[in-house]
């Protein structure tokens, strides 16, 4: 666990800053009734949230798919049990994009001394999230892993001859990814089938959070302890926090119904275990940790 003497120490020689600080400078942009009267918490205190929020994912699953062992709702069908259902469709097929676009709300809005700076280190941490988004679901030097999981552990596409011509069913043999599979009519069947839903969600929303949480705090901080005023404050909610908001609720709402509806317990594991990873080394181990790594990536801040 790293201190607050080796967060500053690391701090001072860049912007890096995770929140202001009673000893550093107001942002220029506050009021003086906008002061803070008191320390808001620290980076050590966002790490421990940090933690803490990323336990909702596991117990998500764990919730989910023991609802749909034991209660008749979840073995009857419903709404979210649909693949067609709009809010798979419109929102988690194109999950990243929607996670991109609350991040860049976010961002746009840092109200940071040095906004410009914070920016563009942010925009590398998203580079990092993004790269192992597409590594895990679209492409890992050909199939993603996530397909290479599946045709290792013994999956494969399987063609129906008896309703598919046989120029699909050809087609359909030589698939070595799900997408290729599905478009040519095959049955993607055998192997371990990592929820990409559980992946994209739960990856999609340990970013967001590591990247939204010590503004979330700090506004939290001072609609409670600190300066109570309100027009700012709401403002703050419904100008920069909604679109976050949003998002990481419908994120958790899909990822409980992925868990009471579709995949297998070591799947939805699995693809949870996966999402942890760069997640895991990055904003739960190197940023709080390594002051060499918070030079290179900076620290999420306010
Ligand atoms: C009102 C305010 C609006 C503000 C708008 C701000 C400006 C927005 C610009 C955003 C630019 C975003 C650029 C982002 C680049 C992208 O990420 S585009 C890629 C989009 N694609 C996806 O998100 C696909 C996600 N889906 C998957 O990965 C898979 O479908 C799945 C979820 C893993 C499931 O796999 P299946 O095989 O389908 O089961
Ligand atoms: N919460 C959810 N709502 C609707 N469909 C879901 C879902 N979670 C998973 N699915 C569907 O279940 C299949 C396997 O998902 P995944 O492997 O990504 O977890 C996918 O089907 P399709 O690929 O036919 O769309 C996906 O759309």
């Amino acid at each position: 666990m790293s201190s607050d003497k080796d967060r500053d120490s690391a701090s001072s020689s860049g912007p890096e800053i995770a929140t202001p600080t009673t000893s550093g400078p107001p942002s220029p942009q506050l009021t003086a009734s906008q002061q803070y009267p008191a320390a808001p918490p620290s980076g050590e205190n966002h790490h421990h949230i940090l933690i803490l929020l990323s336990l909702i994912y596991p117990a998500t699953i764990v919730l989910g798919s023991l609802f749909s062992i034991i209660s008749p709702i979840g073995q009857s069908a419903s709404y979210f049990s649909r693949k067609n259902n709009i809010f798979n469709v419109l929102f988690v097929k194109i999950g990243w994009f929607w996670t991109t676009a609350a991040f860049l709300v976010h961002i746009a809005n840092l109200r940071h001394p040095n906004a410009t700076h914070a920016r563009s280190k942010a925009l590398i941490r998203w580079g990092l999230a993004t790269l192992a988004w597409i590594l895990v679901t679209q492409w890992f030097f050909g199939p993603p892993l996530m397909d290479r999981t599946f045709t290792g552990t013994g999956g494969a596409c399987r063609p129906n001859y008896a309703v598919q011509p046989s120029s699909l069913a050809i087609k359909a043999e030589r698939a070595s990814t799900s997408a290729a599979c599905k478009g040519a009519g095959g049955k993607w069947d055998g192997g371990h089938d990592l929820s990409g839903h559980a992946f994209m969600l739960t990856h999609a929303s340990l970013f967001l959070w590591a990247e939204t949480l010590p503004r979330l705090v700090d506004s939290m901080w001072r609609g409670t302890i600190g300066p109570r005023n309100i027009s700012p404050l709401m403002a703050e909610w419904f100008g920069v926090h909604w679109f976050v908001w949003g998002i990481l609720g419908l994120w958790w709402w899909m990822l409980l119904m992925t868990s009471v509806y579709f995949h297998t317990w070591p799947e939805k594991v699995s693809g949870w275990l996966v999402a942890l990873f760069e997640w895991g080394i990055l904003y739960a181990y190197m940023i709080p940790l390594n002051p060499q790594a918070r030079q290179w990536f900076g620290t999420p801040t306010v």
